[in-house]
């Protein structure tokens, strides 16, 4: 690969403010990054798409930090996400994945049975994903300080890509394997809650200073069943990774009607989305966690004063108590318009800072 490729990030932003926040520290201002801030909505990503497939960009360790540190070039984020996807985990476990043109996430063979569960391999994260702890420590380098995110999907989640066979609207097949062969599936969960603990604690290791463990779906599940079949596993894989002693964030969907349990299952910073008000959910959840969110991504394509109005009132609502990140409820959408997302970066620094 070309060196010319990476142009190192200049810091224009406290380079301390998003781990501080972590930590329910005062910060100068409101730090803000945004998930799936690298994709499809710069044309700086999309240049590159043209030429590489995106598990081509996940793999090539100089690609993958180089897309990194696009957004974070073009705006004044505090903190970068490494370039990544959820799913090469479940390559590295035997399952055949691929990206299909717009379709999304495809699995060949999906887990169904008994014999699918066991035939699953639980093998080093350095030895399987050594691509993105390499992209860490590249990425690292051209940072000036800002701190770098890894992550990976949570269990649960992972769970449901690798037995549906990609998304899905009503997780049939893996509320079946969870209702129907309960013995089967808290044998899935806990290879999963290995695998995800194991990469997140080597991400930590590569040098990530933060790490997000992404619940995107869970809020499918009923509380009770959460609590039986997901929380031990989020658990466990969260023990794991904080060895690491890194800030983790633990994020989810859909979860208002079981926040107590996604914090019971742990992190550092609880990410919600907009079904719930941030004041509303941070008064659920108690002063001895920070909170990352919540804007609705689809706001960002509303005339500019409607955002700005939208984004003051969220932050008005929790001004003054230290330890808000501030997000989108869920991560930006192909087509936001890339003048909204540097206004919003920076009106979120200099109305919080007032
Ligand atoms: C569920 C999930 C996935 N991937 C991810 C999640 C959890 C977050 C969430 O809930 O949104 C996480 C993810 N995926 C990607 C990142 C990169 C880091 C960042 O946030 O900038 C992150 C953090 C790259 C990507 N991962 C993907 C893209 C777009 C693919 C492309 O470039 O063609 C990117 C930039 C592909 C992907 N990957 C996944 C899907 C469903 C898709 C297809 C749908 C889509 O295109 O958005 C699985």
């Amino acid at each position: 690969m070309h060196q010319s490729i990476s142009s190192p990030v200049l810091p224009r932003t406290d380079a301390a403010r998003f781990l501080q926040a972590c930590k329910r520290q005062a910060v100068d201002a409101t730090p803000v990054w945004l998930m799936r801030q690298a994709g499809r909505y710069m044309s700086e990503y999309r240049a590159l798409r043209e030429r590489y497939g995106i598990l081509e960009i996940i793999k090539t360790p100089e690609l993958a930090a180089e897309v990194t540190l696009q957004p974070m070039r073009a705006f004044d984020l505090d903190a970068a996400i490494i370039f990544a996807d959820i799913l090469p985990p479940l390559e590295g476990m035997g399952l055949q994945l691929s990206f299909g043109k717009g379709e999304g996430p495809i699995i060949h063979n999906p887990l169904r049975t008994a014999a699918d569960v066991a035939a699953l391999q639980v093998r080093a994260p350095q030895e399987s994903l050594g691509f993105t702890l390499e992209a860490i420590k590249l990425v690292r380098k051209d940072l000036g300080g800002v701190p770098l995110i890894g992550f990976s999907g949570a269990p649960f989640t992972l769970a449901s890509y690798a037995i549906e066979g990609g998304g899905s609207r009503n997780y049939l097949y893996t509320k079946g394997m969870m209702f129907s062969e309960p013995t089967v599936w808290h044998s899935l969960m806990e290879k999963l809650s290995e695998v995800v603990g194991q990469y997140l604690l080597a991400q930590a290791q590569a040098g990530a200073q933060a790490l997000q463990l992404f619940d995107s779906w869970v809020g499918a599940l009923s509380p009770a069943d959460y609590r039986e079949y997901v929380l031990p596993y989020s658990k466990r894989a969260i023990e794991i990774a904080r060895q690491g002693n890194v800030p983790l964030i633990h994020f989810g969907t859909n979860t208002s009607g079981m926040l107590d349990l996604i914090q019971e299952a742990g992190g550092d910073v609880i990410g919600v989305d907009w079904h719930i008000e941030l004041k509303r959910a941070w008064e659920l959840l108690g002063t001895n966690v920070a909170v990352q969110g919540n804007l609705d991504p689809v706001v960002l394509f509303a005339p500019w004063p409607e955002v700005e109005r939208r984004v003051a009132a969220l932050l008005d609502q929790v001004a003054g108590r230290p330890g808000h990140i501030f997000n989108l409820g869920h991560g930006i959408l192909p087509g936001t318009p890339v003048e909204t997302i540097r206004r919003l970066v920076d009106f979120v620094h200099e109305y919080s800072s007032k």
